[in-house]
């Protein structure tokens, strides 16, 4: 499978244990454009059919599709990863409705998706057939791949009616926290092959970040099946090592929160600095999307690029003193990593 991704960069990653990146589909006209997840949310919800944006630090559109052909040759992989793919999704709340809506505007057919969430109503998209849990464990042909998105409290009970489909050749994809390979397997009767991924919501307008693992049962046809589904909502790595899923959901997986957060803790500071509330929400709001865009579309690592706003004994510079003291936001984050980090480390167990 080397030769289907992209080698990480050493200089920049060389802190890192051996991962692969495979990174998402190519930028489209409109890179740089101002869009707002939210907005996209909604265009999205009311228009289903409006196919995602992708952006971002990514290789040429079609690049990686486009050396799948070639090396593999397989159905799956070839020049549309998605097409002729068929998905059972178990669980379609926020983040299992997030992917759903990345793979449509990615182009994989409506009809190849059929959801079952006894809670959906009518959240799952127009066109993509819902069923019972109990006509999704019998579903002929069986899909390609189960795709798993349900609370790690409730997935172990969910998956033993899923054995069926595992046995004859379904792989599962589960992007639940803390529920490991072992897990997935033991639950799916024990001769299962499982992938486990750590996406996040910026999935659902194609700025996800999700990291893999698999077990030794998947094939190469289904890791890249894997992959393509993953790919279609955003950035993709491998790991070998699984306990770095922790460390990974703690990060990536919860770490749109922490960006919401700080959006909120601008504009109450905003408030409490005597801004009238509404332009304390639009600065910060506008303040967060901005750098992350500037981030995306620059060059320089963050380190440079927080250097170009701080004048020497500016107001910056005030902030910061705050800020980057030695008991203010790097340990404070260190220790909610490690926090959310345990908590999916205690999920496991
Ligand atoms: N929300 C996030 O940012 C992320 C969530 N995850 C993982 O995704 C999984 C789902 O989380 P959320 O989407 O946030 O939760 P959610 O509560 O929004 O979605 C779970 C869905 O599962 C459905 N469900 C419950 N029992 C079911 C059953 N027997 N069969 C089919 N569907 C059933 C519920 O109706 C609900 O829609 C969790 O395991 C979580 O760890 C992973 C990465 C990020
Ligand atoms: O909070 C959680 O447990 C899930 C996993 C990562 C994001 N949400």
């Amino acid at each position: 499978m080397a030769g289907a991704f992209r080698p990480v960069d050493g200089n920049r990653h060389s802190h890192v244990p051996p991962y692969r990146l495979a990174l998402g589909p190519g930028p489209e006209p409109g890179r740089g454009r101002r869009t707002g997840g939210h907005r996209a949310w909604r265009v999205r919800a009311l228009l289903p059919g409006v196919p995602v944006r992708h952006l971002g630090r990514q290789v040429g559109p079609g690049g990686h599709r486009r050396r799948f052909a070639r090396n593999r040759g397989r159905s799956v992989i070839m020049a549309d990863p998605l097409k002729g793919l068929s998905v059972l999704l178990v669980g379609c709340g926020k983040m299992g409705g997030a992917m759903l809506l990345g793979w449509l505007g990615q182009g994989l057919a409506r009809e190849n998706v059929v959801v079952v969430d006894p809670g959906a109503g009518t959240s799952v998209p127009e066109g993509v057939r819902s069923v019972t849990p109990e006509e999704a464990a019998h579903l002929t042909p069986r899909p390609d791949l189960c795709v798993v998105a349900v609370k790690p409290q409730t997935i172990k009970t969910v998956l033993p009616a899923y054995a069926a489909l595992a046995a004859q050749g379904t792989t599962f994809l589960s992007v639940a926290a803390g529920t490991t390979l072992a897990g997935l397997d033991q639950a799916l009767g024990g001769n299962a092959a499982v992938v486990r991924a750590m996406p996040n919501t910026p999935a659902a307008i194609g700025r996800g970040m999700s990291v893999l693992v698999a077990n030794d049962r998947v094939s190469d046809v289904a890791r890249a099946a894997a992959e393509a589904l993953m790919r279609a909502v955003g950035t993709v790595a491998w790991v070998e090592d699984e306990a770095l899923i922790d460390a990974v959901t703690a990060v990536s997986g919860s770490g749109p929160a922490y960006v919401f957060l700080l959006v909120e803790t601008l504009a109450e500071a905003g408030r409490a600095a005597g801004l009238p509330g509404d332009l304390a929400d639009l600065l910060a709001r506008q303040t967060v999307t901005g750098a992350g865009a500037l981030l995306d579309a620059m060059p320089d690592d963050p380190a440079t690029l927080r250097r170009n706003v701080t004048s020497p004994g500016g107001t910056t510079a005030a902030a910061l003193d705050v800020l980057m003291a030695e008991d203010a936001l790097a340990p404070l984050m260190r220790r909610a990593i490690l926090a959310a980090q345990h908590r999916s480390r205690e999920l496991a167990s």
